[in-house]
């Protein structure tokens, strides 16, 4: 199940690849276009969820998560890792591949995309802290360009806690430079503490 839907989503994130590279005649474009109608329809018997309605899908995050989901295809995804996989302890460490989709200025991805991967990143990082919160400010600093194609390290841990007001930074790296960093305040959401503190999602638990 979970399975069938990952791969659907990373042909969705081809799919999009390919319509923002592709030029072509009028026709190919009616015939894809004909081809992916066939698809929505498919998607469309099969659930009683209106389009655009919130779903509320729940926590921590899982499958349809619009960063890390790798059944949505809106995500990149981003891979998280194990706590001091790749970085000191109390890090998060995550990899994330951006495409010609996310592209920004010309040949670099975009800040918006960016900032999001900072922010998702200093959430995990508050959560694995046992203190998971919704982000109230994040300060993104851009160094230097943030390339899509390659495999860019994503950094995170909590820095401060003070009551409910948690403190974390998060870095972007490729090549061992980095390109784009945050600093953040999230609010601890208490309600969420006992689910999601020190946890990564299993498969299938969204
Ligand atoms: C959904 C929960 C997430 C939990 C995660 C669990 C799973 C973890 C696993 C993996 C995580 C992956 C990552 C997930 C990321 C996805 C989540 C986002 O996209 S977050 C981005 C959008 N952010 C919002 O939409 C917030 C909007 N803001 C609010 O809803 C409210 O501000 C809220 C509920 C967060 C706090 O409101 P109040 O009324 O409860 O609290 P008040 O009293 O206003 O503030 C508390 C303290 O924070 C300070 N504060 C508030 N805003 C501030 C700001 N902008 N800058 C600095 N401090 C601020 C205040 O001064 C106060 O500090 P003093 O206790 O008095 O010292």
């Amino acid at each position: 199940m979970l399975e069938g839907k990952a791969i659907l989503a990373a042909r969705i994130r081809e799919l999009i690849e390919l319509t923002v590279l592709v030029d072509g005649p009028e026709s190919m474009f009616a015939e894809a276009a004909d081809r992916v109608a066939a698809v929505v329809s498919i998607l469309r018997a099969a659930t009683d969820s209106e389009p655009g309605v919130p779903a509320g899908r729940g926590w921590p995050p899982g499958v349809d998560d619009a960063l890390e989901g790798v059944g949505n295809p809106l995500a990149p995804p981003m891979i998280i890792g194990h706590p001091g996989e790749s970085g000191a302890d109390g890090e998060v460490a995550a990899l994330v591949t951006l495409g010609s989709a996310h592209e920004g200025a010309p040949g670099r991805a975009h800040g918006g995309w960016v900032a999001a991967i900072l922010d998702h990143a200093v959430g995990r990082a508050a959560a694995q802290a046992g203190s998971p919160g919704m982000t109230v400010s994040l300060t993104v600093d851009y160094h230097r360009a943030t390339p899509y194609g390659v495999p860019l390290d994503v950094r995170s841990r909590r820095v401060d806690q003070a009551g409910r007001k948690v403190f974390a930074s998060a870095e972007i790296l490729t090549d061992g430079q980095v390109t784009a960093s945050a600093t953040a305040t999230l609010v601890t959401v208490r309600a969420l503490a006992n689910k999601a503190g020190g946890e990564r999602p299993g498969p299938g638990s969204d």
